[in-house]
């Protein structure tokens, strides 16, 4: 008793501990220190489904089939016709076979010598063989046909989603929505197009399969008709259900599965694996793995025993159901209605027609499931496509857009002001600032005050809400977005480590093509000399052929350091007439940084920088200063005259200038 109430004690203490900060409970997963998990992309749609009825899903089952073959059609019209076609005329092939058997079961159960009954049957079974040899050849050049629709079903649907995603406006992607849609029709809608292509062929096929034999069924006797029906309603019904408790269980289940995904993910992704030894999460992770994974077995042994039940239900009611229809053919036999030749054709045409049937019915189900996944990808195309600017099409006429001109005087940016989509206050309010040519402008400001913005709308990335950018005369927004881009070299504060070679990462799919044993472009070796990426490649096994990812054999992975060498190398290789800079030297050490600085400068010769950076000693040479805040600008000026206003710029600069000397830097002026 004593034990009893100890044991209770101590299990009310283990629930209040893993309440805290203890371990959840082994037996229910959700009790987890992990953060709650909205429903996943994944099973985004198994509550509508699970909801929807076989009589909405058949209303509704044309829409879905009516674009997937839209979508067979333009990926490929020769193989969509063969492939409905071929199954047509299988289904042709199959009721005329079974109509045939009406012939040999006649002869055979006719009076007279048996060789002879046989003799009188070898006709018709020599139709029965040929009408099945022509089907299942008819039925493997379907299959045939249909194998060829998947992989040009594919390429077509991620074309289009990479087509538009790649020249949608960059603030769709700044847009949650936009990007939650991109997700759920990136990895699931996209896969779901093919997939309802091919249970749109099969719904095709077990249609018309039923029609074969309903066919069959009614030209041999018009009462048989609703005997194909009876036997095959059950074991439809049975594989339905089966289906939807297995939709039920997936949707019970998302949770644990999605964080499963993230588990796993913490556990095999090479980005996480310095943290997740120095930080000794091994046995954290594991042991909230195997709870998820052990909470899953379970709730999936259940579906397997309950699977089971209504297997075993349609099975026996279809028993019942085969017996009932035996009986009545029995008595249509015994009333004479139909002759035993014609109850022997039944038989086998309601076999036929039942397993069309169930394959029709799994047909339409996975149809409907995989066709709301297709849906979404439709809608987020349709979406992403609405939101491509009309400067990133390919001119109609080559007048309808302005050039920017070759020799411009200046830069101008006039009053410009910018809201980042979903977001309450604007990022930028009415900046203006000019940009003379052959100058070194800098943008200074704290975090936040809206310099990258300011340089994205110049190099044309985002369209201001008001306000403009003109480079002379032209307005930016009424050039081509090609043509900005590569009158515009930009070195980002972000960018990316491009999985490519270090050539690669230089030219990025511009200049001529290299071939081995060639010697290397001038271009790329002027741009690495200036950048100070030579020396990072002199160090690489192969040379500017090396493949900077280690997930590859023989990749070699770079510093931090080293990469932003190679980002600036790509800034110099676009030979452009305006070149952004934006924080280039954040990783950079003091005396690549010093260096960089110098080599902008010499770039600069012709050219026109806009240079943002926190390092304010570095911008003190510069033509012109602009400082920001709160996404205005409120001092502008060279050093010299931006130190005597003993604005916010002074101010940085003195707080950096008394950390180098020693001085206290929360003092400000030492
Ligand atoms: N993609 C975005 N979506 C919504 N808001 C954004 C986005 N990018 C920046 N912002 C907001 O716009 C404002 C200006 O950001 P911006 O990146 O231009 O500042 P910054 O001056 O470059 O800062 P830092 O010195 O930290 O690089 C900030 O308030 C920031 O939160």
């Amino acid at each position: 008793m004593g034990a009893r109430r100890r044991t209770a004690g101590r299990s009310r203490l283990l629930a209040r501990r893993r309440r805290g900060s203890g371990p959840a409970a082994p037996d229910d997963p959700f009790e987890s220190r992990l953060p709650e998990l909205t429903a996943h992309i994944w099973h985004a749609k198994d509550g509508e489904l699970a909801e929807t009825g076989m009589g909405t899903m058949a209303r509704r089952l044309p829409a879905v089939i009516a674009r997937a073959a839209g979508l067979a059609w333009r990926a490929s019209r020769a193989d969509t016709a063969a492939t409905i076609s071929l199954n047509l005329a299988a289904g042709l092939f199959t009721a005329f076979g079974l109509l045939a058997t009406t012939g040999v079961l006649t002869a055979l159960f006719s009076a007279g010598p048996t060789p002879d009954r046989v003799r009188d049957a070898l006709p018709s079974l020599a139709l029965v063989a040929g009408s099945v040899a022509l089907r299942s050849g008819l039925q493997a050049a379907a299959g045939w046909t249909q194998a060829r629709l998947q992989p040009q079903v594919q390429r077509l649907v991620e074309l289009r989603l990479y087509e538009a995603t790649t020249a949608a406006d960059l603030t769709a992607l700044d847009d949650s929505t936009f990007l939650d849609d991109l997700q759920r029709a990136q990895t699931r809608g996209m896969n779901a197009a093919p997939q309802v292509v091919q249970h749109a062929v099969d719904v095709l096929t077990g249609a018309v399969g039923m029609i074969a034999a309903a066919g069959t069924l009614g030209v041999l006797h018009p009462l048989l008709l609703p005997l194909l029906l009876l036997t095959a309603v059950p074991e439809g019904w049975a594989s339905v259900r089966s289906a939807r408790m297995r939709y039920a269980t997936m949707l019970a289940l998302v949770g644990v599965a999605r964080r499963k995904w993230i588990l796993s993910d913490l556990m095999t992704e090479r980005r996480h694996a310095a943290e997740v030894r120095s930080f000794t999460m091994r046995p954290f992770l594991l042991g909230e793995y195997d709870r998820f994974a052990a909470h899953q077995r379970r709730v999936e042994l259940g579906l397997a025993r309950r699977q089971t039940y209504a297997k075993l239900t349609g099975d026996v009611l279809k028993g019942v159901a085969t017996a009932g229809v035996y009986v009545a053919l029995g008595l249509m036999l015994w009333q004479g209605w139909v002759p035993l030749a014609v109850a022997g054709t039944a038989v086998l045409a309601i076999r036929s027609g039942q397993t069309s049937l169930v394959n029709l019915v799994f047909a339409v189900n996975q149809c409907y499931e995989e066709g709301l996944y297709f849906g979404d990808y439709l809608a987020f195309c349709d979406a992403a496509e609405a939101r491509v600017p009309q400067r990133a099409l390919p001119p109609p006429d080559t007048d309808s857009h302005p050039a920017l001109p070759a020799d411009f005087a200046r830069i101008e940016v006039r009053d410009v002001t910018f809201t980042y989509p979903g977001s309450d206050a604007p990022s930028l309010r009415g900046v203006s600032l000019e940009l003379r040519r052959g100058e070194v402008v800098a943008l200074v400001g704290e975090n936040g005050s809206g310099k990258t913005t300011l340089s994205r709308i110049m190099g044309g990335l985002y369209e201001p809400d008001a306000g403009e950018v003109r480079w002379d005369d032209v307005a930016l927004t009424d050039v081509l977005q090609a043509e900005v881009w590569s009158r515009v070299a930009v070195i980002a504060q972000e960018y990316t480590h491009w999985p490519m070679t270090a050539r690669q990462n230089i030219t990025m799919g511009r200049g001529p093509e290299h071939r081995p044993g060639e010697p290397e472009d001038p271009a790329v070796l002027a741009a690495a000399r200036a950048s100070g990426a030579e020396e990072v490649v002199a160090d690489l096994a192969r040379g500017y052929d090396t493949l900077l990812d280690r997930r590859f054999q023989g990749g070699a992975e770079l510093s931090g350091g080293q990469w932003q060498r190679l980002a600036v190398a790509r800034g110099f290789y676009r030979d452009a007439p305006l070149l952004i800079c934006d924080e280039p030297t954040a990783s950079l050490d003091a005396r690549a940084e010093h260096l960089l600085f110098d080599r902008i400068r010499d770039h600069a010769a012709g050219r026109t920088v806009l240079l943002i950076t926190h390092r304010l000693a570095s911008v003190r040479y510069a033509d012109r200063i602009y400082v920001l805040e709160h996404g205005k600008v409120i001092e502008e000026g060279d050093h010299t005259t931006l130190m005597a206003a003993g604005g916010l710029y002074a101010d940085l600069y003195n707080l950096q200038a008394s950390a180098y000397q020693g001085g206290d830097p929360l003092g400000g002026h030492s």
